[in-house]
């Protein structure tokens, strides 16, 4: 039985949200390594860039990774530097199995163009910027990853449900009644509000289930907001998109 599953790829790829709501549907525990270093170091990420300078987040970045690493059925989400460094690969490799999440530079700006919590994005916010540093990173993270899973055109659900079927695949494991196990995933936010890019309030840190929140995540197509069509659509469609991944990924 593997020990973790660690979520490698680009800032604003998903990382975060995507193991967010896959411990709702595996049940495993959930590390965010940079809540958890912000919350260690009582400081945004970005200050700590600003004060102590990139290295000694890396530090900071590889000595956390290392003691959650020691922990096991964790979904740890990690910053998009953390397969930069021969060492990080090594611990991730000897701990369990690394899934990379992939987008377009396109779908990438789109999500994180009004943030300003990324200090590496700073000033690179164009499709050019953001094309070069995927670039540059790709290398790393191919060499990191067991998995890659793309994004592009996918809810929440979606990636979700992508990465559980991996995950059985490999018997690490075992897939629950569809239905119930999408209840787990339900993404919601405060008056069921549908927010603009077509998923609901993935990005809200503590989501509780029944508090008369809306009824769970709208499916998209290319991240826009669809209404949310009939189970046996539902179904079909998401056929459709796995055909089409296995052709286009
Ligand atoms: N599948 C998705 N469709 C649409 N928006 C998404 C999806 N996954 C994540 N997002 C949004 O993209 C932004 C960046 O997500 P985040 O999880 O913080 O990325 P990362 O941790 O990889 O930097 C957030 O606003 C989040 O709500
Ligand atoms: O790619 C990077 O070097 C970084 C990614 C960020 O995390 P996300 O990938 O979750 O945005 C955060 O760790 C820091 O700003 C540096
Ligand atoms: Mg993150």
């Amino acid at each position: 039985m593997i020990k973790n599953l660690y979520l490698v790829g680009f800032m604003g790829v998903g990382k975060s949200t995507i193991a967010r709501a896959l411990r709702r549907r595996i049940g495993w525990e959930l590390v965010d390594i940079d809540s958890m270093i912000v919350r260690e170091q009582g400081m945004p990420v970005a200050q700590i860039f600003a004060e102590r300078g990139e290295e000694e987040f890396r530090r900071i970045e590889s000595e956390t990774l290392a003691r959650i690493s020691e922990g096991k059925h964790q979904i740890i989400s990690c910053g998009g530097g953390v397969p930069m460094r021969q060492e990080n690969i090594r611990i991730m490799k000897e701990n369990g199995i690394c899934i990379l999440l992939t987008a377009s530079p396109y779908v990438i700006l789109r999500r994180v163009e009004k943030d300003t919590s990324r200090p590496l994005l700073q000033g690179k916010k164009t499709i050019k910027g953001i094309s070069g540093l995927i670039r540059e990173r790709m290398p790393y993270y191919e060499k990191a990853c067991d998995e890659r899973v793309s994004v592009n055109r996918r809810t929440v659900r979606m990636v979700v449900d992508e990465i559980v079927r991996r995950m059985t695949k490999r018997g690490y494991v075992q897939e629950q009644n569809r239905e119930q196990s999408r209840e787990k995933t339900e993404i919601r936010e405060p008056g069921g509000g549908r927010r603009k890019d077509g998923i609901r309030g993935a990005g809200a840190q503590d989501l509780k289930q029944g508090q008369g929140w809306g009824s769970g995540e709208s499916r998209a197509t290319g991240d826009r907001t669809q209404k949310r069509p009939k189970t046996d659509q539902r179904l079909r469609a998401e056929r459709k998109s796995k055909n089409g991944e296995r052709k286009g990924d």
